[in-house]
């Protein structure tokens, strides 16, 4: 029997909830272990006949499932596939995802997206993928978790022509944001600029933004201590979800940041729009919540204010396993 494993990375449950039904499909075909990426013993890898690997689409791959391949040791042609959840946009995770792990010596032999909700902070709320995963989704997940074993079988007994082919790079127009900077040389996170106030954070007692960072830009075990990426560029991409789970208010967003990031995506919601539009009549996307009831006037920072808790709690982690660094090849 197949030995398989699936390790996923989840800030708000969805690629939890998928990975656990991926892993119920392979189960009944095959042998499963389901794991959070910063719990896996990278060097147990090699055990497995096939691994899943999944994540949520943050642009692209979160750079701690980046970091969690890269400290995969190579070994040369081990099966595996991948697995996303996302909003709107999730286009360059795939052709990203699938090289990074065919440059590890991977070989990739599967990768299905699922629609699923969104919680960002200055985004309306609800929003137009919520809803997703749903019982469909979720028997989609068991049934690509059951295809996934049986094409490693036969891919394993000499059917490598199963092997599907590397989709193309470059992400076919219209799929690209503008430039969210309010000119050429800044760029500012649409989805807020976190601020931090150390008088009111309890590290070392406390670490949780540490531990669920997913982009590894916190380490107040540094002098100074640091916060955030340090790069205009990269601010794009903070997801604020360190500002979700302080226990304290230490970390922060201004209202000024979250009208900024609303009024950017009230000016491109249009944007938004075709791209579901065109993956709606290409039989893609299943809409559950109708267009007029995405909700614009209630962000989720505005929901949160009335009281809304951060998705999913946060996950500790033991102190070992929290950075994933790079094997040594
Ligand atoms: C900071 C941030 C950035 C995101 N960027 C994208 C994106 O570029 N494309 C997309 O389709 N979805 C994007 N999403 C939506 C997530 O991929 C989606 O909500 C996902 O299901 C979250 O997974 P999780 O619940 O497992 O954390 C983003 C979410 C966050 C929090």
């Amino acid at each position: 029997m197949m030995k398989i494993l699936v390790a996923y990375f989840s800030q708000s449950g969805n690629t939890k909830l998928i990975a656990e039904h991926i892993a119920a499909g392979i189960s009944e075909v095959a042998e499963c272990d389901l794991m959070d990426i910063r719990d896996v013993d990278v060097r147990m890898i090699r055990t497995y006949d096939l691994i899943g690997v999944g994540g949520p689409a943050i642009g692209a791959e979160a750079d701690i499932v980046k970091r969690f391949v890269y400290s995969i040791p190579l070994t040369g042609g081990q099966m595996c596939f991948l697995f996303n959840t996302h909003g709107s946009l999730p286009r360059r995770y795939f052709p990203e995802a699938i090289r990074r792990m065919k440059d590890r010596e991977f070989n990739v032999i599967g990768w299905q997206g699922f629609y699923a909700s969104v919680h960002i902070q200055c985004f309306p709320s609800p929003y137009y993928t919520d809803g997703h995963p749903d019982e469909q989704d979720i028997a989609d997940a068991r049934q690509f978790g059951k295809d996934m074993a049986a094409r490693a079988e036969r891919i394993a007994n000499g059917e490598t022509d199963l092997i599907p082919e590397v989709p193309p790079l470059e992400p076919p127009k219209p799929y690209s944001l503008p430039h969210t900077g309010k000119d050429d040389t800044q760029a500012r996170g649409i989805h807020g600029d976190r601020r931090y106030d150390p008088s009111k954070c309890l590290y070392p007692k406390c670490h949780l933004c540490m531990d669920n960072c997913p982009e590894g830009f916190i380490d107040f075990s540094k002098e100074p201590r640091q916060f955030g990426s340090h790069c205009d560029i990269c601010k794009t991409n903070e997801c604020c979800y360190c500002e979700l789970i302080c226990p304290t208010g230490a970390i922060y967003i201004t209202d000024d940041d979250i009208e900024y990031g609303l009024n950017f995506l009230k000016e491109h919601h249009d944007f938004f729009e075709a791209t579901l539009n065109q993956e709606e009549a290409e039989g893609k996307f299943r809409r559950l919540v109708p267009v007029e009831e995405v909700g614009w006037d209630t962000p989720y920072n505005v929901r949160r204010k009335n009281g809304e808790k951060a998705k999913v709690k946060p996950t500790r982690i033991k102190k070992s396993n929290r950075s994933i660094k790079p094997a040594e090849q």
